[in-house]
């Protein structure tokens, strides 16, 4: 089996590894966009900009510059680009006879000035827009890329509207410490990607506050709430929220100090802004891209999500840490559902 994983991150790379290091009839392809880190990581046999440490497996070749020549020979494409990349990459890929997935998790975020009611996609819906063809689908689930580099265990979940690409992800990355289940349910699992991260930089906020573990079980469980109201008005299926892509990557993401989305909410607790915490990750956290999106789409179903909307108004520097916890605790009684 030939894989190519195009980007070369944290995640990318992790994948690119565990992929190359179990089975024999195997070669695996990371494309790193930026022709210095390609070289670097040939000659060092590793990432040492995102995952110190780590040894390629003698499987995984590094490449740079044209990437179709790989991609038209491969079994499987991996984009393991943030999501702001997306777009180009399905777009690029959209006559590819090959199955195509993403490995992000995000709905694309707003543009600018874009007039108000505007909103973004998912990775499935912009697929559906520029690479309507494409056998395409997502791997997601609970994964910090350090642990899976270092081949400790991990569960994921593969989610596509095409059998034949749960099954291609499955054989490329089940096995060693890896272990791939399938849905079909992407809205669901992809949902449940996207929220989680937005519902952890409110768990990093609430204990870079300090207000306390009880504080926290609440912003998780009602979190999980808001992501199933959610997911279910934009046609996923209630019992996928219980899963690896719900409650799985929810309680890893909120609690877990290797998340970058779970930094950004310590960050903000300790005083810096959205510009320095983002600046001093050196990784993508989507949480900060979608969150408008989150709510945006929320509104325009009527779905109440009031966790999300206080990230929103706290990264649009409209209240402060202390009101976001104003705004939350001052909510009327409700009945829990
Ligand atoms: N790191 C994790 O533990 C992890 C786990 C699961 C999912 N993810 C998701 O995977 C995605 C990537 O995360 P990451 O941690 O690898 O990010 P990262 O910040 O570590 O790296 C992003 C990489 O994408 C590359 N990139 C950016 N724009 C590109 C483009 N247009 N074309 C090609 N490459 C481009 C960058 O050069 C960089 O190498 C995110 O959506 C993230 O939510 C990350
Ligand atoms: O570091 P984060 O917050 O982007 O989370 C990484 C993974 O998505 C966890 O499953």
């Amino acid at each position: 089996m030939k894989i190519v994983v195009i980007g070369a991150g944290a995640w990318g790379t992790a994948l690119a590894i565990s992929a190359a290091a179990h089975g024999e009839d195997r070669s695996v392809v990371l494309w790193a966009r930026d022709a210095a880190q390609a070289q670097a990581m040939q000659a060092e046999r590793a990432n040492s900009r995102y995952l110190q440490g780590v040894r390629f497996p003698a499987a995984l070749a590094v490449v740079h510059g044209d990437v179709m020549g790989h991609v038209h020979a491969a079994d499987l494409v991996v984009l393991g680009t943030p999501m702001a990349a997306l777009r180009e990459w399905l777009g690029r890929l959209k006559d590819c006879a090959v199955p195509v997935a993403w490995l992000c998790k995000g709905f694309e975020a707003v543009p600018p000035g874009a007039p108000a009611g505007a909103y973004g996609l998912m990775a499935h819906e912009i697929c559906q827009q520029v690479a309507p063809g494409l056998r395409s689908g997502v791997l997601s689930g609970p994964s910090f890329a350090a642990e899976v580099a270092r081949q400790q265990p991990t569960a994921l979940v593969a989610a596509s509207q095409h059998a034949q690409v749960t099954e291609q992800l499955v054989t490329a990355f089940h096995g060693g410490a890896l272990r791939v289940y399938a849905n079909s349910d992407i809205v669901g699992v992809e949902v449940g990607g996207a929220v989680k991260n937005v519902l952890a930089i409110a768990t990093g906020l609430c204990d870079g506050l300090q207000l306390g573990l009880n504080a926290r079980a609440a912003l998780v469980t009602r979190g999980l709430a808001e992501m199933t109201r959610l997911g279910v008005a934009l046609g996923a299926r209630t019992e996928t929220f219980m899963g690896l892509s719900g409650l799985g990557d929810l309680v890893l993401t909120a609690t877990g100090d290797l998340s970058r989305n779970r930094k950004v909410g310590l960050l903000l607790a300790q005083g810096r802004t959205l510009e320095q915490a983002v600046a001093s990750l050196g990784h993508v956290a989507e949480g900060v891209y979608s969150a408008r999106t989150v709510l945006a789409r929320a509104r325009l179903l009527q779905v109440e999500m009031p966790i999300a909307e206080t990230v929103v108004d706290l990264l649009d520097g409209r209240i402060t840490a202390a009101q976001a916890v104003e705004h939350l605790m001052g909510r009327d009684p409700k009945p829990e559902s």
